[in-house]
Order: structure tokens, then sequence, then C-alpha cells
């Protein structure tokens, strides 16, 4: 499987997640997924010592995007990360889906200034999407999405955002 390619000169994330409040955007389009990167993110986040997150699920991952924004504009958050999975069928709709997803994803943090984490997974089969939200100690989106969350908030913090 792919991965990060790290460096021994890694520079190291600031990740106290203490007080860092984090809103979750869940596709309910393969839940049996979802559920399993949402199960990462609350470990994720429990063992930066961060809050547990507010929870709201959204039919599919074409709907991350517009529910994300919100939670980004109402304030009362830090950060949102976005889960779901969409699996290739047998049409193109998978690339609107996915695509659109993450684009719509990206233009909401940038629109917002909120850290908005792309933490939904987009396969060819179901099992890539099994391989990476595994349970605990495995590989989970999810859990990266928490780390990328919490890192976020603390940098643009540091830069005063
Ligand atoms: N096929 C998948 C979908 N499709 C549904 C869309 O996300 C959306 O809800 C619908 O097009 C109505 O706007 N969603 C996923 O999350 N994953 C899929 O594999
Ligand atoms: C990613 C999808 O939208 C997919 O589930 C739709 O399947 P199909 O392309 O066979 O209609």
């Amino acid at each position: 499987m792919a991965g990060d390619v790290a460096s021994d000169r890694r520079v190291e994330p600031d990740l106290d997640g203490r007080g860092v409040r984090v809103a979750v955007v869940a596709g309910r389009f393969n839940d049996g997924i979802t559920f399993r990167l949402l199960d990462g993110v609350t470990r994720g986040l429990e063992a930066l010592g961060a809050p547990a997150p507010v929870v709201e699920w959204v039919p599919g991952a074409f709907e991350i995007p517009l529910a994300a924004k919100a939670f980004a504009e109402a304030g009362g958050v830090d950060a949102v990360i976005g889960v779901g999975c969409v699996i290739r069928g047998a049409t193109t709709h998978y690339e609107a889906v996915a695509g659109e997803c993450a684009a719509g994803i990206l233009r909401a943090g940038l629109a917002t200034g909120v850290p908005i984490v792309f933490g939904v997974l987009t396969t060819e089969t179901l099992d890539q999407a099994l391989e990476r939200s595994e349970g605990p100690g495995g590989h989970n989106v999810g859990e990266e999405g928490a780390r990328t969350a919490v890192e976020m908030v603390r940098l643009l913090a540091r830069i005063g955002a």
C-alpha cells in the first residue's frame, strides 16, 4: 500500500489537542465504512487530549462540503473533519462524487479559514476501503484526519490566522 515516505529529518507537528473543538460531517452512503472512519476520528482525538467531536450525518459524500462549510461559518468549532466512502461503481458517477467532494471541502476551508479535513475514502474496491479504515493499531484515514485537524488548528493559531 502506497503511503507516506518519511524522512529521518521529519519536523514533528504540534499535536496538543487539549481544548480543540472538532465537528465531524459523516456520509451515510457506505456507512459500513463511515462508522469505522468515525471510530478512528474519535480514537485519534482522544489520544491527543481533544474533546469528543460533534457529529452530524449527511446522505453522501457529495453533501459533506455544504454541511462542513455550515459548521465552519456557524463558529463554535476549531476544525471540521469530513468522513465518508466513495467506491467506484459501473459508471462515471464515482468521478463526480469523489472529485466534487474533495473540491468542495477544499473550497469550504479556503473560504472560511477553518481547517476542513478530507477524511473521505475514494477507492476502487471495498477491500481498499476496509484496509484504510481499520481498527486500533491499523491504518485508519479517520484517525489520520484527527491528527491533521489538530495540527492545522495549532498551526493557524501560531501563524495568527
Ligand atoms: N455512490 C456514492 C455516493 N453517492 C451519493 C452522493 O454522495 C449524493 O448523496 C447523491 O448524489 C445525492 O446528492 N455517496 C457516497 O458517499 N459514496 C458513494 O460511493
Ligand atoms: C460512487 C458511486 O456513485 C457509485 O456507487 C455509483 O455506482 P454506479 O456507477 O454503478 O451507478
